[in-house]
């Protein structure tokens, strides 16, 4: 057996272990892939994650900036307290839609609110709305606005908030210091500032499987936004 293979089965093992058969989140990545929407989707089990960290937290205001069909946003409404919401924003409208379908059929629709735009601008009006804050949130849209949207999502949580981001290691190339890709400079740059940022505590851990290796950061607010 090769190290990728043993990856594999050990992906495998969990999920056999840890999954169920789950046919609300099967029927929309069915939609998402019927619509050629790209797999981007987290893995099974990071989504169990985010649910699981939602209901450590009790969450009842949950921000995921990232949407696409839906996939993450279903399990971290599953994760949300009694009453509590997810405000889920994406730029694509045809995402947005395949999206709204999703969260009608699986019995959430009145749990989720998609906006649509620009998620810098709608982290900036939900601000000045005064909509947080936020007990989790979930990054994964484009990468090179990460920084930006960690310094927004730290200004909508409260101390004891999580924020989680996707995507921090890229088959390893995060370690490229010189790196010229958009994608790679925009993680690095989000670690920086997470490491620098006083009112924050930060982990991160890799991840293997059938998604490649990749890995999620796990940000805990320490301290209150002065603003
Ligand atoms: C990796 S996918 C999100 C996957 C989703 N969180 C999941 O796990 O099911 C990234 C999404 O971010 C959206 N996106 C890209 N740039 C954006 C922006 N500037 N504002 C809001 N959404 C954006 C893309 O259209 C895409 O749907």
């Amino acid at each position: 057996m090769t190290q990728d293979d043993k990856w594999l089965a050990i992906d495998d093992y969990i999920v056999e272990n840890f999954l169920e058969a789950d046919p609300v989140l099967e029927a929309a990545q069915a939609a998402c892939d019927a619509a050629g929407l790209p797999a981007i989707q987290v893995a099974p089990l990071q989504g169990k994650l985010l649910m699981m960290l939602a209901r450590a937290l009790q969450a009842r205001k949950i921000l995921e900036v990232g949407t696409l069909g839906g996939y993450s946003t279903i399990w971290l409404a599953r994760g949300l307290a009694e009453g509590g919401h997810v405000t889920t924003l994406e730029l694509d409208p045809r995402h947005a839609e395949i999206a709204q379908a999703n969260f009608e059929n699986a019995g959430l629709g009145d749990k989720i609110t998609v906006r649509v735009g620009p998620a810098l601008d709608s982290m900036a009006a939900l601000h000045t709305e005064g909509a947080g804050p936020f007990d989790l949130i979930f990054i994964d849209a484009d990468k090179p606005s990460t920084p930006d949207y960690f310094d927004w999502a730290v200004k909508l949580a409260r101390p004891g908030s999580f924020i989680v981001v996707d995507n921090v290691v890229r088959e390893g190339a995060i370690l490229a210091a010189q790196s010229d890709n958009k994608h790679v400079k925009g993680l690095r740059a989000f670690y920086a500032r997470a490491a620098a940022d006083p009112r924050v505590t930060a982990t991160a851990f890799q991840t293997v499987g059938h998604k490649g290796h990749d890995g999620l950061a796990i940000v805990q607010v320490t301290q209150a936004p002065s603003d």
